[in-house]
């Protein structure tokens, strides 16, 4: 029972530590990376708080290092999804009804715990099942996964503090529900951060929750699980379970008691989904919530008056840390002619010094991309722009996945600006350049807008106020989230609130107020404190004589 109004503590974003040589963070990962190399770990779905086992055990692998066996994880069927759904609908009731400021208690111990004692652990299992370097893993895994648990809290009580006014006799108030029944968590592999905070944000609103990770992302998953049943998450309010997504989401779309998803992942697959839940809206007892955050074709539009060295290292940093691996990732570049010499020197410079490798070794820049699939597909688009008349490929193109799938960094150059590669979504570290006449840049812009179905992250390059302004109004739609003179990538909580519109997704911002009330449904209360106890208006006495 609360006996009093409480505040949170104040959110402040997790520092970055450096893994400088001689750190003692540095020393402390290797270690933890020796460790957990040196052990092959088994690991269970977890169901109403239940380990639970399977006959189908599925190897896991550094996606830079295919030979060393990570471990196993349990991989479960629909028989499983239906177990999950069952424990989370138990767990609803008591949950929903605990006061908030014990759920509040859990997610800022879960956000102790990862920067803290789990921190090594989260970052080094990061590096190894993600094939991320550490830099990488720090930013988001330990980082990013704080900010949103402690930001989130912060934003829960914002939320509740959202009050109508009441006149006098009267007293209204908002009371915050959770959904009614349980939601789903689909995660993608790329962030450790988003794959734990997808569940988070919902639970932490009172909500139950189903939650398949990526299957190239267990290994880190694992890891998030054991933190939050440390931080004392109830059995059955989180359910973790490993399953292939179209088994999952048969079981979970088709359910009376779905009241919603968050999902991150590609935009083909939230159509999908989108889809399966309209041709399914007979069958839930509320209308789920809908919250996807899905691909981008992010762009950096640079005119002729930028410093070429800020614009190369936007263009590098942006386009290959984790092996453009991120949805924000630049993968389209529009150039001025009268400076595309000077850039293309310096990038074929600076890419000469870029190392690629294990994310063991920590003088890595580019690390492996995650599975085979992507592997393929990324060397497909390779080949085809070296047989292509419309592309040339400048920089980089070799891929080998004899120990791991290494793709090199690599610079295409589309002789069309709507070439494929300027167009699709590719995943990997590719970026595509289109020179510009130096007179054509309204065209250009118009060509930005018009190109591909996406509008999550974009950045611009310049030194002339006026173009920046210019840029900056006629590329409203095209990016959820814009960038001026930096990288599109790195957006921090409670800084660059992110997400993207168009085919990018709902926009609804993850680690804000604006995502923790999609997983609410607000009861609005009135009490009359003297009711009235006569029906009759004043205007039905008579006219005085
Ligand atoms: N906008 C953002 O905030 C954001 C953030 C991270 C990643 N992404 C996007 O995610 C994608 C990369 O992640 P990914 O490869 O893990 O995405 P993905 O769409 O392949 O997978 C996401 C999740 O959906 C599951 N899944 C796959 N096919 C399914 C199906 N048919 N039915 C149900 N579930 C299915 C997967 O198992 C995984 O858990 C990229 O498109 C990237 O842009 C977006
Ligand atoms: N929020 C991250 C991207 C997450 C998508 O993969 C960024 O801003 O770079």
């Amino acid at each position: 029972m609360s006996k009093g109004i409480f505040n949170v503590p104040e959110a402040k974003n997790e520092p970055v530590k450096s893994y400088a040589p001689g750190s003692p963070e540095r020393a402390e990962v290797k270690k933890m990376l020796e460790e957990l190399r040196s052990q092959e770990i088994e690991l269970p779905m977890v169901i109403g708080g239940k380990d639970v086992y399977t006959d189908r055990k599925v190897r896991m692998a550094p996606p830079h290092d295919l030979k060393h066996t990570l471990g196993h994880y349990n991989q479960g069927d629909s028989s499983h999804v239906e177990m999950a759904i069952d424990a989370a609908l138990e767990a609803r009731e008591e949950w929903a009804n605990m006061s908030w400021q014990h759920r509040a208690s859990i997610f800022l111990k879960a956000a102790d715990l990862i920067s803290g004692p789990y921190r090594a652990r989260i970052n080094a299992a990061t590096m190894l099942g993600q094939s991320k370097n550490v830099y990488q893993a720090e930013i988001e895994a330990a980082c990013e996964l704080s900010d949103f648990l402690r930001f989130g809290v912060k934003a829960m009580t914002d939320i509740y503090k959202m009050q109508p006014s009441s006149v006098r006799g009267v007293w209204n108030y908002n009371e915050f529900r959770p959904l009614e029944g349980f939601i789903f968590a689909l995660t993608p592999f790329n962030f450790t951060a988003i794959a734990g905070n997808l569940p988070a944000a919902p639970a932490m609103m009172g909500n139950v929750v189903v939650w398949k990770p990526s299957k190239t992302a267990v290994y880190s998953a694992g890891v998030v699980m054991e933190v939050f049943r440390e931080a004392g998450v109830p059995d059955g309010v989180i359910n973790l379970v490993y399953a292939s997504g179209p088994v999952v989401a048969d079981v979970v779309l088709t359910h009376s008691d779905f009241a919603g998803i968050h999902f991150t992942g590609s935009t083909e697959v939230f159509q999908g989904i989108w889809k399966t839940i309209g041709d399914n809206i007979y069958k839930y007892k509320t209308y789920p919530r809908i919250v996807g955050e899905t691909g981008g074709k992010d762009y950096i539009f640079a005119d002729n008056t930028v410093k070429t060295p800020e614009l190369v290292t936007a263009m590098i940093r942006g386009a290959y840390e984790y092996q453009g691996q991120k949805c924000s990732a630049a993968s389209r570049v529009y150039i001025p002619k009268s400076i595309w010499p000077d850039v293309k020197k310096k990038l074929g410079e600076d890419l000469k010094t870029v190392k690629m490798g294990p994310s063991e070794d920590f003088t890595n820049f580019v690390n492996a991309v995650i599975d085979e699939a992507s592997f393929d597909k990324l060397k497909g688009y390779i080949d085809r722009a070296r047989d292509d008349n419309d592309a040339e490929v400048l920089f980089g193109g070799k891929c080998d996945k004899s120990e791991g799938y290494f793709i090199e960094p690599t610079v295409i150059q589309a002789k069309k600006p709507d070439y494929v590669t300027m167009r699709e979504e590719l995943f990997g570290p590719v970026l595509t350049i289109y020179v510009y006449e130096d007179d054509k840049m309204d065209e250009t812009l118009d060509i930005l807008d018009k190109t591909s179905m996406y509008g999550l992250t974009g950045a611009i390059f310049s030194q002339n106020r006026y173009n920046i302004e210019k840029m900056t109004k006629r590329l409203t739609n095209t990016a959820g989230n814009f960038y001026i003179n930096d990288k599109p990538t790195g957006a921090i909580v409670g800084q660059q609130p992110f997400g993207g519109a168009r085919g990018s997704g709902t926009n609804d911002k993850a680690g804000t107020l604006f995502n923790l009330l999609r997983w609410t449904s607000i009861r609005s209360i009135k009490e009359s404190l003297v009711p009235p106890t006569n029906y009759m208006y004043p205007n039905f006495l008579p006219d005085e004589e």
